[in-house]
């Protein structure tokens, strides 16, 4: 929906750009997320998609541009950890800690509500390897880690960091499921890949990145009207230097 009473996008990130010496990391980027939507931030690794959600997440400085959740800065939201859950490269996990005890120690430190950790542990079905230790798991139940530690603030909006890599198809398929529903129930994704057919039908919103810029923005749907798939959108669009 557009126009005057179109609702505010739940992230909208405006002109953001940031550079580590002579590497142009990210420059000028503007997207924004809706609710009830799965959004694929989508290109080539080096892209420029986790200097972009660092950004988001304040974890990086930009060097201009804005970021901004439910319309503020991620470090003024009142409730961080309530308003959005992440998933990134970086989830500190102790690996003799078992799941639950991870959870709980996360809960306590972030001063969540303690029934949080078998709401989320059932959210992400990771009731089969609860009590194991963290060093023994496998890439899989690693990611379903990290997304159950993300959701334990209850957040109505996830950003993911490449969260399909390492997971076998079985995984990827129940990822997806996960998203859907929680875009259903009103939530908003950002989820990022380099692998663009793997997202292909996970999302209904496309944000293109190559080399630190927006190529293309928009719904799938009428960015696959005239590509036979993501990947092969992308590659048009990229020979074609296109910009949107
Ligand atoms: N801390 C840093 N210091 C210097 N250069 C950096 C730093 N972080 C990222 N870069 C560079 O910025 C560019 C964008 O990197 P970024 O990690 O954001 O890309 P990406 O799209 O997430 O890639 P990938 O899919 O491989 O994770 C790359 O050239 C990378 O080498």
């Amino acid at each position: 929906m557009r126009g005057a009473h179109a609702p505010r996008p739940v992230i909208e990130v405006s002109g953001l750009t940031k550079r580590f010496g002579e590497v142009p990391a990210v420059s000028d980027v503007s997207f924004s997320v809706k609710k009830g939507r799965v959004t694929g931030f989508l290109g080539p690794n080096g892209a420029g998609k986790s200097t972009t959600l660092r950004m988001l997440l304040g974890l990086t400085r930009p060097d201009a541009g804005t970021a901004r959740v439910d319309g503020r800065d991620y470090r003024d939201l009142a409730s961080p950890l309530r308003t959005v859950g992440a998933v990134l490269d970086i989830a500190g996990t102790h690996p003799r800690m078992t799941a639950r005890s991870h959870l709980r120690t996360y809960c306590a430190l972030a001063g969540l509500p303690g029934h949080r950790v078998d709401a989320v542990l059932t959210a992400v079905e990771a009731q089969g390897f609860t009590d194991r230790r963290i060093g023994t798991f496998s890439t899989g139940m690693r990611q379903r880690l990290s997304l159950a530690t993300a959701l334990l603030g209850d957040p109505r909006v996830l950003v993911l960091d490449e969260p399909s890599n390492g997971l076998d198809p079985a995984g990827i398929a129940w990822l997806r499921g996960f998203l859907r529903d929680f875009a259903t129930e009103g939530g908003a994704v950002l989820i990022s890949s380099h692998l663009l057919n793997d997202l292909e039908h996970s999302i209904d919103d496309v944000v293109l990145i190559e080399r630190g810029r927006v190529s293309w923005a928009g719904a799938l749907v009428e960015l696959l009207a005239t590509s036979s798939s993501l990947e092969a959108a992308f590659l048009h669009l990229t020979q074609k230097g296109a910009h949107r």
